[in-house]
């Protein structure tokens, strides 16, 4: 595989916030990525402590199963079923309400559930491609390592939000969420559409690896578009639909989307790696007392559960 050169400098609009500190000063954690999440829906998030050698392992054997033929990447499709688990082509999902599809093919590893877990009747098995042997390793390996980071950064967001630390602990642990292995390919000039259409994320926390590459943007509360772009190896981590509904918009789930290239790196690909963190499938979505006020009246007075939601946005996405 030839070695890209080094994505074009772009300036970013948020100041990283260092873990380095987190055992030492949880609240100092707390209060730096509050503040971020507040006022963009969205922290850059350095020193997390990820093994990036086991992470690298993984993507090079995402770029080794997206280089496969088109009809054996097929084989690994599941139609009808959400693109919960496997590999979703070309084509098939779009931004909400667009009118373009997006200009992506993906893979997503899910949780692995033991023999006989209730949760089996919502979260379908993980598919692994035979045509690559470490992919099941490595991949199974990059999914429990963001899903205990997932849990480390929730720690901080109850310090946030006034919540004991482990308030987030039993509510997502056999969560439903889902590591995404991306994949853009080098555009041609005249594509239409681009590589992900403004969107927001549906679930709780997103934990986003591999957005050296330009091209992702959030929409500020103004309504511009700003860069956010991480120094090398940073996670950059948003907030969800979900969390922003139990917590009545105090964070905020922000609208972003993934530019086409600058016309001399349409060339490239792009390969990132989305961490979606789900609630537990029977979680009751319900607003937190303490987000209530006269000034913010509760916007969801209905609970609903975390499956139902995202059954729900699903059909909306195209995805069922
Ligand atoms: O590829 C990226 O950098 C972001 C992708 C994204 O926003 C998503 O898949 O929800
Ligand atoms: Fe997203």
């Amino acid at each position: 595989m030839t070695a890209q050169p080094a994505p074009h400098p772009v300036q970013s609009a948020i100041a990283p916030v260092s873990m380095a500190d987190y055992a030492a000063d949880p609240a100092g954690l707390a209060a730096a990525l509050g503040a971020s999440f507040a006022r963009y829906g969205f922290a850059v998030v350095a020193d997390h402590g990820l093994d990036m050698t086991a992470i690298q392992a993984a993507v090079d054997d995402a770029k080794a199963f997206f280089a496969l033929p088109a009809d054996t990447k097929m084989k690994y499709h599941e139609p009808g079923t959400g693109g919960a688990r496997g590999y979703t082509p070309f084509g098939q999902e779009a931004a909400k309400d667009a009118d373009v599809v997006d200009l992506k093919e993906f893979w997503h590893t899910g949780r692995d559930l033991p023999k006989g877990h209730p949760y089996r009747a919502m979260m379908r098995d993980n598919l692994w491609p035979d045509e690559v042997p470490s992919f099941k390793p490595h991949v199974q390996a990059m999914f429990q390592a963001m899903d205990r980071l997932g849990a480390d950064l929730l720690r901080a967001i109850a310090l946030y939000l006034d919540l004991p630390a482990d308030w987030f602990a039993d509510k997502v642990d056999m969560g439903n969420s889902v590591l995404r292995l991306l994949h853009y390919p080098p555009i041609p000039a005249d594509a239409p559409g681009v590589r992900a259409g403004a969107h927001e994320d549906i679930n709780v926390i997103t934990l986003l690896l591999g957005a050296e590459e330009a091209g992702l943007q959030l929409k500020d509360k103004g309504g511009r578009w700003l860069d956010i772009a991480p120094p090398p190896g940073a996670l950059v981590v948003n907030i969800g639909d979900m969390l922003q509904r139990l917590t009545n918009h105090v964070l905020p789930s922000t609208t972003h989307r993934v530019v086409n290239p600058a016309p001399e790196r349409r060339g490239f690909a792009r390969y990132s790696t989305p961490f979606f963190l789900h609630f537990n499938p029977d979680f009751e979505i319900a607003t937190l007392p303490s987000c209530v006020s006269t000034d913010r009246p509760n916007r969801y007075p209905e609970p609903i559960t975390a499956q139902d939601y995202l059954l729900q946005r699903l059909r909306e996405i195209r995805l069922l």
